[in-house]
């Protein structure tokens, strides 16, 4: 199924690229919220956030527009590791998730707009990461360098950071940003149905 005129209410290079990948050519609207949680739950923070990404952007949107929200964090032990603030911060995060495995939990919100009201889809996808072991010396290499810097939990499965993964349990593209198969298959059900309602 062809899915054209996308918007994605996201600025993160990643996703436009695995929405690429499945033959979406999406267009970029990244949100400008301030993003605010009522929840310290990891599935409940990423849906609240994608949703409030989604509904940013679609507020300036007509009639017809379809727009994506994700958003995208990393728990270990109860906690949510966002993006660290500075390498001290980053090296902190890998400390904690080396040695080890954590979740990763993408939230996506995905609404059409029609005549009649919002449609609307909301899930998250988990994915199980486990770490190998590292020495404070590679913490420190990685932690410095420029990769975990806008990456969740401070490190980037698709780039250096490859050196240190044991292995995944769960969905790779979600670790990377966006679910892009649950995606694709959500988009198809809701676009679908969209024409089921056209023909009546
Ligand atoms: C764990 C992990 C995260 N990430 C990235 C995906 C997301 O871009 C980022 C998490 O930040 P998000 O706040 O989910 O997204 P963003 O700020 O990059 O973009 P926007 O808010 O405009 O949608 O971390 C990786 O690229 N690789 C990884 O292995």
């Amino acid at each position: 199924m062809e899915i054209r005129n996308l918007i994605l209410a996201s600025g993160s290079p990643r996703r436009k690229e695995l929405l690429e990948q499945i033959g979406i050519m999406p267009v970029i609207s990244p949100s400008r919220i301030e993003e605010v949680v009522t929840s310290s739950v990891p599935e409940q923070v990423v849906l609240e956030l994608s949703s409030q990404k989604a509904e940013d952007v679609m507020s300036r949107c007509p009639v017809g527009s379809v727009v994506l929200g994700a958003d995208t964090v990393v728990a270990i032990d109860g906690m949510i590791l966002g993006k660290p603030k500075s390498h001290g911060e980053a090296c902190e995060m890998i400390r904690r998730i080396q040695g080890r495995s954590h979740q990763v939990h993408t939230g996506v919100a995905i609404l059409l707009k029609e005549e009649t009201g919002l449609r609307q889809k909301h899930f998250t996808v988990k994915t199980d990461v486990m770490v190998f072991p590292m020495t404070e010396e590679e913490i420190r290499e990685y932690g410095e360098s420029e990769e975990p810097m806008d990456k969740a939990g401070a490190y980037a499965i698709q780039g250096r950071f490859a050196a240190y993964i044991q292995g995944i349990s769960g969905d790779y593209s979600n670790v990377v940003g966006l679910p892009v198969g649950r995606v694709y298959q959500e988009l198809k059900a809701l676009l679908e149905n969209r024409e089921d309602e056209s023909h009546d």
